[in-house]
């Protein structure tokens, strides 16, 4: 509860720092105040956890391991097991997410822990700046004040502006679809629409994916968009880039009629096809409807919330943070950023934001992650900036698993010593440019890579192999490399 003043017993004493929002960014934030003596409250709309444990990567991650499941079921039987494939039970596909949910929630314990930390956990409805130092509660009415506000609210699905978009379901929305779509169409490939694009593959889905950028994946090293890509591709996914754009959606008996026009080099002609479900994974602005930032002076973009390098808002004792600020957009950059913003609200400005090494990864199939600049933001950077590819197809783990599609992609610089950049795709993509990003973090330059053991066999070891590739040869091409590699 709000402190109460001792001497009227009316009026709200001023928490040091209110934070809006309980996802990651939220909840990292008030911890993070509270550590450092701050009287502290959390407001949060609905539950801790967020996007992240809610609606995002949780239970996305649990449909990519549905879909890695079907996978191995298909392929049991070149390992001599007879395994028949069953046709998919949506309903306990996502009772299965759901009930994961709540176990991630039961493991992460954040109201217990914010309990413990000695953060006020108000769960009374979406906040409303009323002031520059005070919000209102949806649900209860109630005003608290703070002499700093750290705004972590997130952002939400993009309906796009066309008639009908109403009929899309939003990826947030997918676990409450009736059954697996026969026909969906997926408006958007970015990290969201294409890792929902590979789940509904899996599960039997004929799928259409359709993006404006010129390629999958467009902030992504344009190597493993191409890659991505092309396994889509031999899986069966129908993907059409460079759309001129979607126009409209409208019920069509049971289904729902698409209509968009293809890209000059598609031949630019409006197209228009009937699907069970239209998925649209156009973009994840801020949620910043109802949160009054007018009334508190805070400037926003309609997409997000600009700060400086101290996470503020044009409002110095007001700081936003997370999906929020529309930066970075990952759990990871939503934590970093929370506790500098939270120590700077606390003891003044003196954390500056640096995500120079934010590893991030799909979980599609295959894999894809990367870290740092991308092989074209390094050539701008650093035009005799060495590169070294090496497909999964010539390590032995990949091949002993049959796992061959992908490779490893580090970037360095001309003098070939530190690294600037790690690209992957295939199996375990993400867990091996961790590894490198560990390495970079610590300042591991390319020889000392190039000499470390790798337990054998192991996906990791494709690091080493990259590192004495920088060190000795001339860039190899993926193109040529993947040849043959299907697995
Ligand atoms: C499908 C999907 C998959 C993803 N997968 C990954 C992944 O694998 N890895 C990764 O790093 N990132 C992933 N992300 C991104 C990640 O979820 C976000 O970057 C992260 O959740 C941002 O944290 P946040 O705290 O800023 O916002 P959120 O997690 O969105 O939390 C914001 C919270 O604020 C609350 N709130 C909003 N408005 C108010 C208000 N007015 N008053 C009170 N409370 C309010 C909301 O209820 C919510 O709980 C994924 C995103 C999506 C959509
Ligand atoms: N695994 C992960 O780490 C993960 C997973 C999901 C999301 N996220 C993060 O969440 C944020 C949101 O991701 P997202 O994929 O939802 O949004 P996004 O903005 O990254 O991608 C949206 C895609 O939709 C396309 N698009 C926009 N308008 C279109 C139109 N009219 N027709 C066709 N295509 C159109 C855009 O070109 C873009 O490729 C990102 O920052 C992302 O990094 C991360």
């Amino acid at each position: 509860m709000a402190p109460v003043s001792a001497t009227t017993g009316a009026e709200p004493e001023p928490y040091d720092v209110l934070v809006i929002g309980g996802g990651p960014a939220g909840t990292a934030a008030a911890l993070r105040a509270a550590g450092l003596g701050a009287r502290t409250a959390l407001v949060e709309a609905r539950r801790t956890g967020g996007t992240c444990v809610n609606t995002g990567c949780v239970p996305t991650r649990v449909l990519a391991k549905t879909a890695r499941l079907v996978r191995e079921v298909r392929q049991a039987g070149d390992y001599g097991l007879a395994v028949t494939e069953q046709p998919v039970d949506w309903g306990r596909t996502v009772a299965r997410v759901r009930a994961t949910i709540e176990r991630v929630q039961e493991a992460k314990a954040e109201p217990e822990k914010l309990a413990a930390a000695g953060v006020d956990l108000v769960l009374e409805g979406r906040a409303r700046f009323t002031g520059p130092h005070e919000v209102e509660l949806e649900g209860s009415g109630r005003r608290l004040r703070a002499r700093s506000v750290v705004v972590a609210v997130g952002g939400r699905s993009r309906r796009l502006p066309v008639p009908g978009a109403e009929l899309a379901v939003l990826p947030e929305e997918v676990l409450d679809l009736p059954a697996v779509p026969r026909r969906l169409a997926v408006i958007g490939a970015g990290n969201t629409g294409a890792q929902l694009v590979t789940v509904f593959d899996a599960l039997g889905s004929e799928v259409t994916l359709l993006e404006v950028a010129p390629r999958i994946l467009a902030q992504t090293d344009a190597d493993v968009s191409a890659a991505v890509h092309r396994a889509f591709v031999e899986q069966g996914v129908r993907v059409r880039t460079g759309l001129a754009g979607v126009s409209s959606l409208e019920r069509d008996g049971d289904g729902v009629r698409l209509t968009w026009t293809d890209g000059e080099h598609d031949g630019g002609e409006e197209r228009s096809e009937v699907f069970d479900a239209v998925l649209m994974s156009t973009g994840w602005p801020a949620s910043l409807d109802c949160l009054g930032l007018e009334a508190a002076g805070v400037e926003h973009t309609g997409r997000g919330i600009p700060v400086d390098e101290h996470l503020r808002t044009n409002v110095e004792h007001v700081y936003a943070v997370g999906d929020a600020n529309q930066e970075s957009m990952l759990v990871q950059a939503a934590h970093r950023e929370a506790e500098d913003a939270a120590v700077n609200a606390v003891l003044g400005p003196r954390r500056s934001r640096r995500h120079e090494l934010l590893p991030a990864g799909g979980f599609t199939d295959p894999d894809y992650a990367d870290v740092g600049l991308t092989e074209a933001q390094a050539r701008e950077r650093d035009p005799g900036c060495v590169v070294a590819l090496v497909p999964f197809a010539q390590m032995e783990r990949p091949v002993i698993d049959d796992r061959t599609r992908g490779f490893l992609k580090l970037v360095a610089d001309s003098r070939r010593e530190q690294l600037l950049g790690a690209h992957a795709v295939g199996e375990s993509a993400v867990e091996v440019v961790q590894a490198v990003t560990t390495a970079m973090a610590a300042g591991v330059d390319v020889a000392t890579l190039a000499r470390v053991e790798y337990a054998y066999p192991t996906y990791s070891a494709v690091i080493g192999a990259a590192a004495r590739h920088l060190l000795s040869s001339a860039p190899t091409s993926y193109e040529h490399a993947d040849q043959g590699a299907t697995g």
